[in-house]
């Protein structure tokens, strides 16, 4: 049976977990998700349900174990396919073993939750269910995404078999969070939340799981900054950051070491990205300064306040004491100030969040700063700019090539950007 395509509605954003992020075109959509017997099980459904909605066709495999968990009929249902279990691999009326038709169907393998018993399987290469023996039989990628009691994940061994496990190219890995577990622990060991799940799952799609971004260090700015005035009033803009984290997301699915400097994001910050927020203009500088040295490529996907006012009261100002004009004063010109201290091999790119023409003010923006890129983006076009969840935008950099971004969701566009920009860096 082929899947559809359904045209997405987003989900609704509850404000502190980012919306799923769709990939409209992805190149390969064959996914077979793969689940283990961890209480973390009964998240899965939302991501068969959601990937499927996507337009990526899903099979599920469920260990003996996951069956005590959530049912075959659920995951058979949500993914409009069997759902398949040891039972069928030992069927005597197939004309070929199942674990070979389904090997060479995946475009793509997502294990989740791992258990710790399937983890030591994959990394010792053992074959004695359906799901170890699809991964041997097959040479996609495969995404991990663990879940345990944080002593069984903090043991010598399962921490051994995980990084054993990530050397290999194939193997692409989530880890886990720190919080609540079912055993009423406090500690490492959660699964990753389905939208991180997914939005993964839809980079590896996108790039078939090639890691072009290994070893490089991704430096970006997120968010709007604010500038207080006294401590309940400030100068800011409705910037999200929703464009920053997807190209930290898509720069971490990519293999990079991702730095994150956001302005007040109320959005959950991804696992494995190191995330520093920040308030005003002139902390973003220093962090930004800070980190340059060791960032290969670097974004300013920031909405920097370009003014705040002269004066700051520490206590809140009665409002008959509100000035009627407010004197200002410019704050730092972050990205001019990297352009000027970033070495020859280091790529800076802007964006420039503009109304009607946007690609003459952003050309200007790119030469005056000195950029070797600009992300010229229609924030006045429906479906773009501050707190969308997709976007479009004229990509421009300084040898004079333009491409243009057509509307797609802002993980799209953060690895359209990454196509162009990755195959120039240097080693
Ligand atoms: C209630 C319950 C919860 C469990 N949760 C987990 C878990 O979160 N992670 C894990 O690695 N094992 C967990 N286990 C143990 C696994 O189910 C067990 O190791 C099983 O053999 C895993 O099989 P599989 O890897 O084939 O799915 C749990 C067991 C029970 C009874
Ligand atoms: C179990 C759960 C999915 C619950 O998540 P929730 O609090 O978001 O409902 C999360 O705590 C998790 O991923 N835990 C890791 C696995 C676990 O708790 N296993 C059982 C411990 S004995
Ligand atoms: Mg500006």
């Amino acid at each position: 049976m082929t899947n559809p395509k359904f045209k997405i509605t987003p989900l609704a954003s509850t404000g502190e977990t980012p919306t799923t992020q769709w990939l409209q075109n992805p190149k390969l959509r064959r996914v077979i998700v793969g689940v283990g017997g961890g209480i973390a099980a009964y998240k899965i459904c939302e991501v068969v349900s959601a990937l499927f909605k996507s337009g990526v066709e899903v099979k599920v495999i469920l260990t003996n174990s996951a069956q005590k968990f959530i049912t075959p009929l659920t995951l058979a249902t949500l993914s409009r396919h069997p759902a398949y279990t040891d039972e069928m691999f030992w069927q005597s009326d197939r004309s070929r073993p199942l674990h070979i038709d389904l090997g060479e169907w995946a475009d793509l393998i997502l294990i989740a939750p791992v258990t710790a018993n399937t983890l030591a399987k994959l990394a010792y290469g053992l074959a004695d269910n359906l799901l170890a023996n699809t991964v041997l039989a097959s040479r996609c990628p495969v995404l991990l995404a663990p879940a345990m009691n944080t002593d069984m994940w903090e043991q010598a061994v399962v921490q051994r078999n995980w990084h054993q496990l990530l050397t290999d190219p194939r193997y692409h890995g989530i880890g886990t969070a720190s919080g609540l577990l079912a055993c009423d622990r406090v500690g490492a060991g959660r699964m990753a939340e389905p939208w991180e799940i997914i939005a993964y799952v839809q980079s590896l799609l996108h790039t078939a799981g090639q890691k072009d971004l290994a070893g490089k260090q991704v430096l970006i700015s997120a968010g709007g900054t604010r500038e207080y005035l006294d401590p309940v009033r400030f100068i800011g803009n409705p910037s999200t950051g929703k464009m920053g984290l997807a190209l930290a997301q898509a720069a971490l699915h990519r293999g990079a070491n991702v730095t994150l400097v956001h302005g007040l994001a109320t959005w959950e910050i991804p696992l494995g990205i190191t995330a520093i927020p920040v308030v005003s203009a002139s902390e973003m500088r220093s962090h930004m300064v800070r980190c340059l040295s060791n960032a290969d490529v670097i974004i300013m996907s920031a909405a920097v306040a370009d003014v705040k006012p002269r004066d700051y009261s520490p206590e809140k100002l009665a409002k008959k004491a509100l000035p009627e004009a407010l004197p200002l004063e410019p704050v730092p010109d972050i990205v001019a100030e990297l352009a000027q201290i970033k070495q020859s091999h280091q790529r800076l790119i802007g964006f420039a969040a503009q109304t009607g023409d946007i690609v003459k003010p952003a050309l200007e923006k790119l030469h005056r700063k000195n950029l070797d890129a600009i992300v010229a983006n229609p924030v006045d076009e429906p479906g773009s700019g501050f707190g969308s969840d997709t976007n479009q935008a004229v990509f421009l950099d300084k040898q004079g090539q333009r491409f243009e971004i057509p509307p797609c969701s802002k993980l799209e566009m953060a690895h359209h950007i990454f196509d162009f920009l990755t195959p120039k860096l240097t080693d």
